[in-house]
């Protein structure tokens, strides 16, 4: 506005008010009219020329432009009576470059019919107010006190009295702290500040006390102190159904850490070789990593045993390791295992839903076991999930986010899987960021020694037997065989060999605790010089035969593998490589 001159102003008014409920006039620095709306004239039953030029004070002598012009304060407000009718008026100085240039008075006419209108609700309201405040003072269920700015009680509700046992003429006028020497209320008057939902005994019974100050034009000028009051037997029914919820929610939560962690570490992980070895720390170095990580091996190799130790030695080791065997369920239930359903999802389905792995596996692991029997349909279904990071319950329509790391294992060949079309690609791709493969027991047989070991260790402590250890010639025969059921077969064997060896009273297992194995191995070679045996070649043609074939076979056994084939044959592993180059075998 300061930019603007008198008439500039006045300009703007005139087109802008032609409101008949509002008057405006307005003066230049000396008190001049310069400016007049019809309604004002009208009230003034005056013609605008009769009025434009003159001083304010000769139209209205008690108009307080003049006051506004002299002190340059604006008049907010006024309540200001023209010809008997109330109107409430606002003077506002116009100031240019800091000095006051004019002033203008401008009112809004209040109606007084619609004033009384109004007056009259509003005092309805506040009986309605006043009857609902007393309602609630009375509410037996609550305690109330009120005190005045010094601390002084001024209302008291008959609960609260019951309570302390008084009459309301021993409390009112009573200083706060001489009927209640704990209370706070005096705090309350000094701070401002408000206490929402403290507890506090009352009478020994515990409370929820809420503590307000009551201020009027931004000065404190008492407080008010209520309380909630519980029923007692109701509390205490509550209270008794709240503590069997939170015995019966960490039995819950016991299981479920049972159930969903992960047990084993990198250091229980067991073995030597060279290859072994290789994997371990490749293993341990994904741990420190998100990436998805699918692990492939035969059966029995060790594929969650890995799974686990990276899992324990990750960030997530203190959360959920949920794990799930894709082949074991049929298609229909798999989904709702891995994504949960919502309440009337089907038939059957659980009152309040159930959450799937995914969700129980939040901020964990999720171990995706055989991944490569999963279905077609239910691949589709796991990469949108992988792809979006959100999973949607069976039923339901929230989709909710989850942050959980992704390892699948496989003892297929799911990149075959993927050439015959039984096997997405593009989940294959999602799922193989990292590839670990998990060697099977017949190319590392130099872990043999430290697994059985760690094995009978295992199954002492398991069947609380006390094995002293194994013969050499036991270890030995061992390393010959074969190992298709990788070191799960291993483990099984040994027990078998423990109970044997205690059946003949014996505390170290021997080369006969294996019968299947010595008669496997006798099998393996009779077989062999079966197939051999065509009738036809001479003795020593038969016999370089039967050697080809062995270290042929041996080779595949132990994965090419020369030193451990050397062992299966019995020779010395420099004769193995003389006998290779004699049949080309190199
Ligand atoms: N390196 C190891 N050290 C100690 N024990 C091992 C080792 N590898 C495997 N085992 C033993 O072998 C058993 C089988 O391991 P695991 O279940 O992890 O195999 P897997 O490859 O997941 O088998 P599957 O493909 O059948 O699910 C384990 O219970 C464990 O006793």
């Amino acid at each position: 506005m300061s930019d603007l001159t008198v008439n500039e102003i006045t300009s703007i008014l005139e087109g802008l008010i032609e409101n008949p409920y509002m008057f405006y006039v307005i003066v230049d620095s000396d008190g001049i009219i310069s400016s007049i709306n019809q309604t004002y004239l009208d009230i003034l039953e005056m013609k605008k020329e009769d009025v434009v030029g003159r001083n304010i004070l000769d139209i209205t002598p008690s108009s307080g432009l003049p006051e506004v012009l002299r002190t340059g304060r604006m008049d907010k407000a006024d309540i200001w009576t023209v010809k008997g009718r109330d109107t409430i008026v606002t003077r506002v100085p116009i100031i240019k470059n800091g000095k006051i240039i004019g002033a203008i008075a401008s009112s809004l006419f209040l109606d007084m019919s619609g004033a009384k209108i109004l007056m009259k609700k509003l005092q309805e309201t506040e009986k309605e107010f006043t009857a609902i405040l007393e309602g609630l003072i009375e509410s037996p269920h609550m305690a109330y006190v009120i005190v005045d700015k010094e601390g002084y009680i001024t209302v008291m509700n008959q609960t609260f009295l019951d309570i302390l046992e008084m009459k309301k003429e021993e409390v009112i006028g009573k200083y706060v702290l001489e009927i209640l020497p704990h209370s706070k209320m005096i705090e309350i008057l000094k701070t401002g500040r408000v206490d929402k939902a403290d507890i506090w005994p009352i009478r020994g019974q515990d409370t929820i006390v809420t503590r307000t100050p009551i201020i009027k034009h931004g000065k404190i000028i008492g407080a008010i102190g209520h309380s909630l009051f519980l029923d007692m037997s109701g509390a205490k029914i509550l209270a008794k159904k709240l503590q069997e919820t939170e015995k019966e929610l960490s039995l819950y939560r016991d299981e479920v850490s049972q159930i969903y962690s992960a047990r084993w570490i990198f250091d229980d992980l067991v073995g030597c070789s060279q290859e072994f070895l290789a994997v371990k720390s490749m293993a341990r170095q994904l741990s420190y990593s998100i990436s998805t990580i699918l692990i492939t091996g035969e059966s029995g190799t060790g594929k969650e045993l890995f799974a686990q130790a990276i899992h324990n030695g990750s960030e997530r080791k203190n959360w959920p390791f949920v794990r799930i065997n894709c082949a074991a369920l049929p298609e229909n239930l798999l989904e709702s295992e891995l994504f949960g359903y919502e309440e009337g999802a089907f038939t059957g389905a659980r009152k309040g839903g159930k959450p799937g792995k995914f969700e129980l596996a939040k901020g964990g692991t999720i171990f995706l076991d055989e991944i490569g029997d999963m279905p077609l349909t239910m691949q589709t279904k796991l990469l949108t999930v992988l792809q979006e990071k959100v999973v949607e319950r069976v039923g339901g329509t929230t989709p909710i986010a989850i942050n959980v790391r992704v390892i699948a294992a496989t003892n297929r060949d799911l990149e075959k899987m993927v050439e015959n079309q039984e096997f997405r690609e593009d989940l294959y791709y999602r799922l193989n960021v990292v590839g670990l493969n998990i060697p099977p027991l017949r190319r590392r047989m130099d872990d043999i020694p430290l697994l059985v070991n760690d094995l009978i260790h295992r199954i002492n402590q398991c069947l609380k037997t006390d094995i002293s250890g194994i013969e050499p010639e036991a270890i030995d025969l061992l390393q010959e065989y074969s190992w298709p059921g990788n070191v799960r077969e291993l483990e099984n064997l040994l027990e078998r060999a423990i109970n044997l060896a205690l059946m003949h009273g014996e505390q170290l297992i021997r080369m006969e605790h294996f019968p299947s194995l010595n008669q496997k191995n006798k099998d393996k070679k009779f077989a062999k010089i079966e197939i051999l045996d065509d009738g036809q070649s001479s003795l020593p043609q038969l016999i370089e035969k039967i050697e080809k074939q062995m270290i042929i076979q041996y080779l595949q056994e132990s994965g090419g593998n020369k030193q451990q084939t050397a062992k299966m044959l019995g020779i010395h592993s420099s004769a193995l490589y003389r006998k290779l180059s004699k049949y080309g075998l190199e």
